[in-house]
């Protein structure tokens, strides 16, 4: 029950948590998302879902994921983004577990999935070319490194208690660490350093394109405005010049000369006000069509005489075909005519297009990245640079485009081409369009990313190195410290100290001084432990003595003697020895204790106990004091018993001496020999029959031994 109640709030506290990380992330998401160039943002409330991954697991990682994607989502009006984000979490979170650093994770998680994925999606809703395509996956790739090396730093700073689930390390060596830690910081620095700087650079490559192209336009604009402005005035001064002169000779030379003197008129002509052509120049021309028809043309129903006829002012028309002389695109300039200021016909004067071409060609467009269009007012193409493939009078107006390189010029497409442009109207309506290629500023964009990722690949090989070298500098004298001071007769000797840095001196000497205390205090203890563990000893022995001996005399106590000479007793039955037991008993004893105290007593068993160390234990022989005066010796492979026992009564009878005299003593012994013939009877009553033997010794009147052979 109560797990359960553990487990609820665990998910409850994670759910919470990852709404709250969620919460800033769709934020920062939504509101500072950074525009680098054209539509490619770059997002920073990632960092705040890897934050909610690394401090509260997988559940709050993908709440806060969830939040994060909506936000970006309606910023950029792409669903796109719940996919890529939910996604990176979830593997970033699967590889982490496998012991994969996290920076690799996203990376590897941007290369195998993030890239491949946005690679096949993004053209399905944005129509993009193949290079801006790469910019975009280039972008993707970035921005993930960028913002996970800013969790993984952020994470760093994190009070520990905000910290519910626990990052292991990346590396649990000093050099790992170092290492990772300062790529970290280089691959955040490198990245925002490349991210500002192209940032700046597009920024002014497409203000170089906004100003090149816009000047240009300007200037086509001023120029086809002069070139038609100058004809227009050559129409004008031709219809003055010829309604001054009455000489209709004299006209038709003025016409002539006006034709000759101004080449881009491919015709000039004069009416009357029917619209009946009067005379045309070159005459060549006009005679040849005139001889076609057979009657004089009428331009009755043309615009350029129509309108002059109603407005009484100059008029200049769109482009057209021309009809009966020559077939080429012109465009008709006519004033109206007057005689007695009454409209009296026009003169028109045809500019052949190809002449204002020539004069637009002089312009200085770059045929890599520019093109061009003049269009008239009609928006039939006047003029378009050969790129365009549009022939003139076709009709040409830009199509829209969704922009995603620029957000100052528009887009339209070309030829299947994305091309930025700008336009221009002269006074005659006609249209200037230049364009330029986006392809100068994507270029330069893939251009800074090249350079980025080659930089980050020098800084990434020039940063093992160097942290190599550097923990190499911090770890090889504590390695060697560790492995000198481990053994406490070595004498630690670092063998470059110049090369050593001046803590690691320190903390050397500090380590040398601390050994010495421990060292010294070692062996104070060791001597400690080695002096009480011979008393331990000592006092064992006397322990193990006091058990098996009498303290009075030095021999065995009657327990211990019984358990020997039963195991001796054993033994020789088994090999069929020699052996005998001997029961002694003290006579009168009683007596020297009353007479002459108990102290003397003592010292009178002291002696016997000697006399018996003398006499049977020097021999190989088991002896015990077996009660109060009564003593008992097992004896093995000794052939004389009867002697030994008879030396060792007479020697008691004059050795005992208490403080300078001798005390009369005499001893009855029972003695039990066995030579070989052992019947099985058991030890006890082994003893039983001493004991008899000795009791037969005192009542026979004491001082005496009674043995007997079995
Ligand atoms: N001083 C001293 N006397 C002891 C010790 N152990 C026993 N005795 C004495 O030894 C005496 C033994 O006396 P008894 O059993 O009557 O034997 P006894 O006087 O030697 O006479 P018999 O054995 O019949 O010759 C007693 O008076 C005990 O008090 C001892 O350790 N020290």
């Amino acid at each position: 029950m109560r797990d359960t109640t553990t487990i609820t709030n665990t998910k409850g506290s994670a759910l919470l948590s990852g709404l709250g990380y969620g919460a800033i992330a769709a934020i920062v998401n939504y509101f500072l998302a950074f525009e680098i160039y054209g539509s490619l943002t770059v997002i920073f409330g990632q960092v705040f879902v890897l934050l909610a991954l690394f401090t509260r697991g997988l559940l709050a990682a993908m709440v806060s994921a969830l939040l994060a994607a909506l936000a970006i989502s309606i910023y950029t009006d792409n669903v796109f983004f719940f996919v890529t984000l939910l996604s990176e979490v979830a593997v970033v979170h699967y590889l982490y577990q496998r012991r994969i650093p996290i920076l690799v994770a996203d990376l590897i998680y941007w290369c195998v999935f993030g890239m491949p994925f946005s690679y096949l999606y993004v053209p399905t809703v944005i129509d993009v070319p193949q290079s801006f395509l790469f910019l975009i996956l280039a972008k993707l790739l970035m921005n993930g490194l960028l913002y996970t090396a800013l969790a993984i730093l952020l994470y760093q700073l994190l009070p520990r208690r905000w910290k519910l689930t626990t990052m292991t390390p990346v590396s649990d060596t000093l050099r790992g660490r170092i290492f990772y830690l300062s790529f970290l910081c280089i691959i955040i620095s490198s990245l925002c350093f490349s991210f500002l700087f192209t940032v700046r650079s597009t920024q002014q490559a497409e203000q170089q394109i906004v100003s090149d192209i816009g000047s240009k336009a300007n200037s086509l604009r001023q120029v086809t405005e002069d070139f038609v402005d100058d004809y227009v005035v050559a129409v004008r001064n031709l219809r003055d010049s010829m309604e001054r002169v009455s000489d209709y000779e004299e006209k038709l030379m003025l016409m002539d000369y006006t034709q000759r003197n101004f080449p881009g008129f491919v015709t000039m002509l004069w009416s009357d006000a029917q619209g009946t052509i009067l005379h045309g120049v070159p005459v060549a021309s006009f005679s040849a069509a005139f001889n076609r028809m057979q009657e004089s043309p009428s331009i009755s129903d043309r615009d350029y005489f129509l309108m002059p006829k109603a407005s009484g002012q100059g008029y200049v028309s769109s482009a057209f075909r021309g009809r009966a002389i020559g077939e080429q695109p012109i465009i008709a300039i006519s004033a109206p005519y007057h005689r007695n200021n009454r409209f009296a016909g026009i003169i028109e004067g045809s500019l052949d297009i190809p002449e204002l071409v020539r004069l637009v060609q002089r312009t200085d467009i770059d045929p890599r990245f520019q093109s061009v269009i003049v269009t008239d007012n009609e928006h039939q193409v006047i003029f378009a640079t050969e790129d365009t493939a549009l022939a003139p009078l076709s009709y040409y107006e830009p199509t829209y485009a969704r922009n995603p390189y620029s957000l100052i010029l528009p887009l339209t497409r070309i030829q299947q081409r994305d091309v930025l442009y700008t336009q221009r109207m002269n006074d005659y309506g006609w249209n200037i369009y230049v364009f330029s290629s986006p392809q100068e500023m994507t270029d330069l964009f893939l251009g800074n990313i090249l350079i980025l990722a080659l930089f980050l690949s020098i800084i990434t090989a020039l940063f093992a190195v160097v942290t190599r070298r550097f923990a190499h500098e911090l770890n090889r004298p504590l390695e060697q410290l560790v492995a000198q001071l481990g053994d406490p007769t070595n004498v630690p000797d670092l063998p470059s100290r110049a090369d050593v840095t001046r803590e690691v001196r320190a903390l050397t000497d500090n380590l040398i001084a601390a050994r010495k205390v421990m060292v010294d205090f070692n062996h104070q203890l060791q001597q400690q432990v080695e002096e009480q563990t011979a008393d331990l000893a000592r006092l064992n022995e006397r322990l193990n003595k006091l058990a098996r001996e009498d303290d009075l005399t030095g021999l065995l106590n009657r327990r211990t003697f019984d358990e020997l000479a039963e195991q001796g007793y054993h033994e020789a039955m088994a090999t069929r020895g020699h052996i005998a037991l001997i029961l002694a008993d003290i006579d009168h004893f009683k007596r020297i204790n009353d007479t002459m105290g108990h102290p003397v007593g003592d010292a009178c068993l002291r002696c016997v106990g000697q006399l018996i160390q003398q006499h049977f234990a020097s021999k190989g022989c088991l002896c015990a004091r077996y009660g109060g005066e009564e003593f008992a010796m097992f004896v093995t492979d000794i052939d004389d018993v009867h002697a030994m026992v008879t030396d060792f009564q007479q020697a008691l009878s004059q050795s005992c001496e208490v403080q300078g005299q001798v005390v009369p003593m005499s001893i009855s012994m029972g003695v039990v020999e066995i030579k070989q013939h052992f019947s099985g009877e058991s030890f006890r009553r082994l003893v039983a029959h001493a004991d008899k033997l000795l009791y037969e010794s005192k009542d026979a009147g004491r001082n005496r031994i009674t043995i007997e052979q079995l």
